[in-house]
């Protein structure tokens, strides 16, 4: 075992306890916090692990805590399956003022009386022992911390916690690496660590490779706790971008045709390098009955989406019809919550493609699916209509024709064109739209208007499916598309 880390303590008695109160109120007003709205009636430790470094200071706890919650704000309402949360805390008499920001409380009782609480992260002592505990692959407790041996990870580079907007948290090193810490942590094969090392192997170069990943082993379970990877320099993600050019008045087709290429030559290597199935009738009938229950549970949760129930159902049973009449298709490992933001373009103008995780709030055997690939650029779609909304309405048509060049690149990447499938792309545009009605609603209430003005148009277009919805005007509509076109929706032989 390395020198990096050198002491675990298994279950520091009380501490949890002396904790508690502190984190009933700091928890619910983390971004990453999945459980917002519904009251915490306590935490249970998963597994606790004092971090020390050689001749260092004691007080950081590697926490892995279960946050027990009401069913909904109702005194006495029943409880849900309880998420896990990765914490890293610190203790310190009195906070710096560079530290206040990370000031979780003021500990009252039990083995911490007196002390003061904080994110860890923030913090650079800590911060460097997580890098050097991947550095040399140290075991400590429950935690593992592995390389790949091929990479080099130069010692002493200064972390920086990044401070942008998301559902985890990174620390970025000297500007040479990036280290996700998974927040809401859950058994299992992780694909934000799956695919990206999956992809390397493949030799692809559109996803940055992982350097170092760590996880905690809990009665035989691997959990994927964090991924350290090569850090894109200098480079802007497509949001910034695309609002950028939007806020210039600038053209993005070029950008969005790159991005189409890009995510195809992602999506070809996935299916290269991992197993590809064939769904047929039943299995689409699965699809489309996960579709319609998420629609059912999205209507309960945010009732604007109401109205328009019964006419997104439609959209998902264009869907089943088609397989009803023996159309197929091939699914693959995909991305699972592709959008501008989780798309990095460096200096020299090549994109990269990050964070595999999929949609968070879906379980994981869900996310590890394999599903068609225009779940992805349906994805896309709806994060160029996002960036034309956040722009307010100073250049109409820009959605448009970002959506029609991303598809454009992305068929002369992949051999075939996303808009040659649109009932398919529907269901997924629909699906996505009403997973952001419910993702904007617990998060960003102020955003909610976004995806609601897409559930409209949706809804609007809910009965016979038609191509120009799909945002292509510079191409023709499409009045003979057969039933079963060649690729890539098949026909049964
Ligand atoms: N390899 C990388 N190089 C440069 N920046 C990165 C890299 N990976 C992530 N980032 C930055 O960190 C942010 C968060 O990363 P992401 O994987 O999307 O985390 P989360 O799942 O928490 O949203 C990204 O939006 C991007 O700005
Ligand atoms: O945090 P993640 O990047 O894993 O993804 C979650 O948060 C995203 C917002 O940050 C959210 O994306 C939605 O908003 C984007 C603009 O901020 C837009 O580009 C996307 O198209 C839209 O879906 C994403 O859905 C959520 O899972």
């Amino acid at each position: 075992m390395s020198e990096a880390v050198t002491r675990s303590l298994a279950t520091p008695p009380g501490l949890l306890a002396s904790l508690d109160p502190l984190l009933r109120q700091w928890l619910p007003r983390q971004r990453w916090f999945a459980g917002k709205g519904r009251p915490l009636t306590g935490f249970s430790l998963v597994a606790a692990t004092e971090l020390l470094p050689p001749g260092g200071r004691r007080g950081l706890y590697h926490l892995l805590v279960r946050a027990h919650q009401a069913l909904a704000p109702v005194p006495g309402a029943a409880e849900q399956p309880a998420d896990c949360y990765q914490l890293l805390i610190g203790e310190r008499e009195a906070l710096p003022p560079r530290l206040a920001p990370a000031l979780i409380g003021h500990v009252t009782e039990g083995p911490l009386a007196g002390r003061t609480v904080y994110d860890a992260l923030h913090d650079t002592r800590p911060a460097e022992l997580l890098l050097e505990a991947l550095r040399s692959g140290t075991r400590v407790g429950a935690l593992r911390f592995e390389r790949d041996p091929d990479q080099e990870i130069r010692p002493g580079l200064v972390p920086r916690l990044v401070t942008a907007e998301q559902s985890n948290s990174s620390v970025v090193y000297g500007d040479t690496f990036i280290l996700k810490l998974l927040r809401r942590v859950v058994p299992g094969v992780n694909p934000d660590l799956e695919l990206p090392l999956a992809l390397a192997r493949e030799g692809g170069d559109r996803v940055p490779a992982p350097t170092a990943w760590m996880c905690a082993d809990l009665g035989g379970d691997p959990y994927v706790l964090g991924v350290l990877q090569p850090f894109v320099q200098g480079a802007a993600d497509g949001w910034e971008l695309a609002l950028r050019e939007l806020a210039k008045g600038e053209d993005f087709t070029a950008e969005a045709r790159a991005l189409g290429r890009a995510t195809a030559e992602v999506h070809t290597a996935l299916a290269r390098t991992l197993p590809t199935v064939t769904l047929g009738s039943s299995q689409v009938r699965h699809l489309v009955d996960g579709m319609t229950d998420r629609l059912g549970s999205a209507a309960q949760a945010v009732p604007a989406l109401r109205p328009y129930a019964r006419a997104l159902r439609s959209a998902f049973e264009a869907l089943a019809d088609l397989a009803a009449q023996g159309c197929t298709w091939t699914a693959q490992r995909v991305h699972g919550d592709l959008h501008l933001g989780q798309c990095l373009r460096s200096p020299g103008g090549r994109w990269w493609l990050i964070d595999f995780e999929g949609e968070p709030s879906k379980p994981l055997a869900e996310r590890r699916m394999p599903q068609p690939p225009l779940r992805d650029v349906a994805g896309m779609l709806r994060s160029f209509d996002y960036a034309a909304h956040a722009a307010g309405h100073r250049a109409p048509g820009w959605a448009d024709s970002c959506r029609a060049a991303y598809c454009s690149g992305y068929a002369r990447a992949a051999g075939a064109d996303p808009r040659t499938d649109p009932v398919l792309l529907r269901a997924y545009e629909t699906d996505k739209a009403i997973y952001e009605v419910v993702y904007e609603a617990r998060h960003r209430p102020d955003w909610l208007p976004v995806p609601l003005a897409a559930i409209r148009r949706l809804a609007a277009d809910g009965g016979a499916p038609s191509p120009s919805q799909l945002s292509h005007p510079s191409l023709p509509s499409h009045p003979s598309l057969p039933a079963c076109p060649p690729s890539p929706r098949r026909p049964r032989p």
